[in-house]
C-alpha cells in the first residue's frame, strides 16, 4: 500500500467536518469557548447620562464668571436618581456612576470647588458635557458587540455580562475518548512486571486535545485482545464520543488488532499509512458519526500525530479552520537528503542574538520512542518528502511546539 501524503491525509480528515452542537454556559465557564451565535446588547450602556467623576453636577454657563457660588440642592450617589430639575445658580452633589440630574450639562470635579454648608464655589470653568458619559456611549441596545465564532476571552465575557447575559451560547466541546492498547502497558503509579512499561501517551494526547478545546475521557488500557478492544470502543460510543483516539496496535504486527476490531464494528476506513516520520501507521476512519483516529504507539509518533492531525480535527469541529502557523529558522547543522516520508525532526531553538533569527538544533537521535528528548524539544523541523540535502545556516520550516 502506497503511503499517503500528509497534506492529502489532512484534507481527507477535515473534509466536511463541522460542529453544530450548541450549549449555554454560565459566564463563569465561558472564557476560552467559541461563541456559537451573534450576541446583541439588550440595553444601552450606560443606560443613562452618567457622571464620570465625583463632584458637582452644574450648568456650564453658570461657571463663566469665577469664582461662581452655587446652591447645593441635593445629592445623588451611584444607584440613585435625583428627582426634579436643576435651575440656574444650582448644583447637585454627584458621585461617579450616578445619573446626571435633569438640567445639568457638566460635572465639576470636587478638587476644583470649595464647599461651605449648602453652597459650593466653583474655582475653575467647565465645558458643556465635561465628565458626562452619554447614554449608550459604550454600546447601544440591539448592537451586535460579540460575533459568532470568536474565541471568548475574559474581556469578551465581561462584555457579555455587562450586556446582561447570565449565560452564553457556545459550541459544545468535541468529546474525545482516548484508548491505550497493549499487553505491555500499566498505568502510571502501578508496579509494572519486568516485561511491562508505563502507559504515557494517553496523558500527552489528552492534554493536547484539551489545549484546543476538547473534553476528554481516558478509556484506560485495553489488552491486545479483540473483545477487550471492542468493549472499549463500545464505551466510547456510549459516552457519545465525537472522536475516538486509539494509541498503539496500528501497525502490521500479529498483535496490532485495533484496525481489525474497528472494521468488524463497522468502521469505514478513510486512510492508513502516511508518508511521515514519525507517524507512518496513522489511521483514520468513521464509525457511525464518530471519527476514529488510530495513532501509532511510539510515544513521539503519537504526540506528533496528535499535533498534526488530532488538534486540527478538534479545531475544525469548533469552526477554527486556519492551519497552525509555521515559522522559519536557520539550520544549526547539515542535513542529508530526505526520503519519501515528510520528516518532523525534534529540535531545540536558540535565538541568534545578532540577527534575532531562530536557529534550530536538531537532536542527534530522532528515535520515536525517545520521549525525554521530545519533552525537551522547542520545535519540529518539517522536511518535505525528497527534500534535498541542506546545509548549516540554510533556512528551514519549523512548527513551534
Ligand atoms: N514491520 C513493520 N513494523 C513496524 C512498522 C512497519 O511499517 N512495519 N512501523 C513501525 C512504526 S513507524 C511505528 S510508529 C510502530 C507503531 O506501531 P503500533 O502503532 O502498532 O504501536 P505498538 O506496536 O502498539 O507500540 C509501539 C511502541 O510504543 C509503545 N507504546 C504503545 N502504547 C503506548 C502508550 N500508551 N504509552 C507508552 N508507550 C506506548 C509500545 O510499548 C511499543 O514500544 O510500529 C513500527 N513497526
Ligand atoms: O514512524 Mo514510526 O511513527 O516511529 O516511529
Amino acid at each position: 500500500m502506497a503511503l499517503m501524503k500528509v497534506e492529502d491525509a489532512l484534507n481527507h480528515l477535515l473534509d466536511g467536518i463541522s460542529n453544530t452542537k450548541v450549549q449555554s454556559v454560565p459566564l463563569s465557564e465561558a472564557s476560552g469557548r467559541i461563541l456559537a451565535q451573534d450576541m446583541a446588547a439588550t440595553r444601552n450602556q450606560p443606560p443613562f447620562d452618567a457622571s464620570a467623576m465625583d463632584g458637582y453636577a452644574v450648568k456650564a454657563d453658570n461657571l463663566k464668571d469665577l469664582p461662581a457660588k452655587l446652591k447645593v440642592i441635593g445629592e445623588v450617589p451611584a444607584g440613585h436618581s435625583f428627582a426634579g430639575e436643576m435651575k440656574d445658580g444650582e448644583a447637585v452633589r454627584i458621585f461617579t456612576g450616578a445619573p446626571v440630574p435633569a438640567g445639568a450639562d457638566a460635572i465639576l470635579i470636587q478638587e476644583n470647588t470649595e464647599r461651605d454648608g449648602d453652597f459650593v464655589t466653583a474655582l475653575e470653568p467647565v465645558s458643556n458635557g465635561k465628565f458626562i458619559r452619554p447614554a449608550g456611549l459604550d454600546f447601544k441596545e440591539g448592537e451586535v458587540t460579540l460575533t459568532k465564532g470568536i474565541h471568548l476571552t475574559p474581556r469578551q465575557v465581561a462584555l457579555g455580562a455587562s450586556m446582561n447575559y447570565a449565560e452564553i451560547p457556545v459550541l459544545s466541546r468535541p468529546k474525545v475518548a482516548i484508548l491505550a492498547t497493549g499487553d505491555e502497558l500499566v498505568p502510571p503509579g502501578e508496579t509494572p512486571a519486568a516485561d511491562q512499561i508505563i502507559s504515557s501517551n494517553n496523558f500527552g494526547v489528552a492534554g493536547q486535545a484539551e489545549q484546543v478545546g476538547a473534553e476528554t475521557l481516558n478509556l484506560g488500557i485495553a489488552k491486545d485482545q479483540k473483545d477487550a478492544i471492542a468493549a472499549k470502543i463500545k464505551e466510547a460510543q456510549d459516552w457519545g464520543a465525537d472522536i475516538l483516539v486509539t494509541i498503539g496496535g496500528a501497525s502490521v504486527g500479529d498483535h496490532d488488532l485495533v484496525q481489525d476490531v474497528l472494521t468488524e464494528a463497522g468502521m469505514d476506513l478513510n486512510f492508513w499509512r502516511i508518508a511521515m516520520r514519525p507517524g507512518k501507521p496513522l489511521m483514520a476512519g468513521n464509525l457511525g458519526s464518530m471519527q476514529v483516529l488510530g495513532l501509532p504507539g511510539n510515544p513521539v509518533s503519537s504526540m506528533v500525530c496528535a499535533h498534526i492531525f488530532l488538534q486540527p480535527l478538534i479545531r475544525a469541529m469548533l469552526g477554527q479552520n486556519e492551519t497552525q502557523p509555521l515559522q522559519t529558522a536557520k539550520l544549526a547543522m547539515d542535513l542529508g537528503e530526505n526520503d519519501q516520508r515528510q520528516d518532523y525532526l525534534r529540535a531545540r531553538l536558540e535565538k541568534d542574538t545578532a540577527t534575532g533569527q531562530w536557529i534550530a538544533h536538531p537532536f542527534s537521535k530522532q528515535d520515536s520512542a525517545m520521549m525525554a528528548r521530545f519533552a525537551d524539544a522547542d520545535c519540529l523541523i518539517i522536511r518535505p518528502p525528497f527534500a534535498p540535502a541542506a546545509n548549516k545556516d540554510d533556512s528551514c520550516t519549523i512548527l513551534v511546539l
